[in-house]
């Protein structure tokens, strides 16, 4: 009966890979039970678009089969996600150059996430700049636990906030050298009660250097994401801020083309104030995805300045965010069901023995 329960589910097609659940090796050993059939699943980001309409889709074949579904999540990828057990999808927020809303970006997109009903964190790790507390509105500090060794995250909108700004002062020069940068990042990230969490975005400070990429290795991060503006000088440092994953083993998920065209807020009217485009060409360049775009739009700056993400408000520039994470936690996704599919590949699709 279980061999009937693997066909049925032949019948659903994982809608991001574009094959069939059971030969791209989705689905383990079926068991059946008292009339529940247990399906191991191999997914690995929750609460995206497409896992979760997978999920349903198998339920409701399994019920169309005369059984009562009971799913659990068994993925054996080679992310660094699956190397500790419960850790979090880590998304690393990067850009090659300052100001180009990278940090607009971690808020909005870690708020739109935990909005969808996962448990995220958002470590801000930009040295030279860390400004997502106040994109936040958080005035307080964290405090200790009662261990007085961990370290208890502020929380806001629903999702859990650390910032190397409550140790530095947003406007403090930062004078600490590189290795000590490192440490005192890790031990923030190490000595923060987290929690389980599904996704942990993380705000990297601006640029391409060894600063950042010696950070990139310190956290077990599944895939980046680069944000550019559209116009050309903007381009060539996103170009090195992708070049930099290259030496780095972590997947670029993909570019974001932030203060994209501009849409007056008086008529309406749409304008590319900059060459509109240029992200989906750099993507194209370099064969990565394109994630999406998002408007120059100043509800989106005057929002950061109350310290309440766009994504929160019912605003065009708020769907544009939600739309953006949905198409990251569905890359992040991809990237672990292919990983998955790949070490699953030596077994072939063959029902294991019952
Ligand atoms: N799409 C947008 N439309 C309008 N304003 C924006 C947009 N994205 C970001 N901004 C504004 O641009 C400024 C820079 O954004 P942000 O601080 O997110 O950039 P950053 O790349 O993180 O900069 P930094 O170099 O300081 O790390 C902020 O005032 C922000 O509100």
């Amino acid at each position: 009966m279980t061999e009937a329960i693997r066909e049925a589910l032949r019948d659903i097609e994982d809608p991001i890979i574009g094959e069939n659940i059971v030969s791209a090796g989705l689905i383990g050993a079926i068991t059946v039970e008292d009339g529940v059939a247990e399906i191991p699943l191999a997914l690995g980001a929750p609460h995206s678009p497409a896992e979760t309409e997978i999920a349903d889709q198998v339920r409701a074949a399994v019920r169309e089969a005369g059984y009562e579904p009971s799913l659990s999540i068994e993925i054996d990828d080679q992310t660094p996600a699956a190397m500790v057990d419960d850790a979090p999808n880590v998304i690393a927020v990067s850009s090659g150059k300052g100001g180009v809303g990278k940090s607009t970006v971690a808020v909005n997109l870690a708020t739109a996430m935990a909005q969808r009903g996962a448990a995220v964190g958002l470590f801000d790790a930009d040295v030279y700049g860390p400004n997502i507390p106040r994109m936040l509105g958080v005035h307080d500090h964290p405090g200790m636990a009662e261990d007085d060794e961990t370290i208890i995250p502020i929380e806001r909108y629903g999702m859990k906030l650390m910032s190397i700004g409550f140790l530095v002062g947003e406007n403090d020069p930062v004078i600490w050298r590189g290795p000590m940068v490192d440490k005192v990042l890790s031990q923030l990230w190490h000595d923060t009660e987290w929690g389980e969490l599904d996704y942990m975005v993380v705000d990297l400070p601006p640029g391409t250097g060894d600063a950042q990429l010696s950070m990139l290795q310190q956290m077990p991060v599944v895939g980046s994401v680069v944000v550019t503006t559209p116009q050309n000088v903007a381009l060539d440092n996103a170009r090195k801020g992708v070049r930099m994953y290259d030496d780095y083993d972590a997947h670029v998920l993909g570019v974001i083309e932030n203060m994209s065209t501009f849409v007056c807020p008086d008529c309406g009217s749409e304008h590319d104030v900059f060459d509109v485009g240029g992200g989906e060409r750099l993507a194209e360049e370099y064969e990565v995805p394109f994630l999406g775009r998002i408007p120059l739009d100043p509800s989106i700056r005057e929002s950061g300045e109350d310290g309440e993400p766009i994504v929160q408000r019912d605003v065009a520039a708020g769907s544009a965010f939600d739309d953006l994470a949905s198409t990251v936690m569905d890359r992040v996704g991809e990237v672990r069901r292919q990983s998955h599919r790949l070490t699953a590949s030596d077994s072939p699709d063959t029902p294991p023995a019952q």
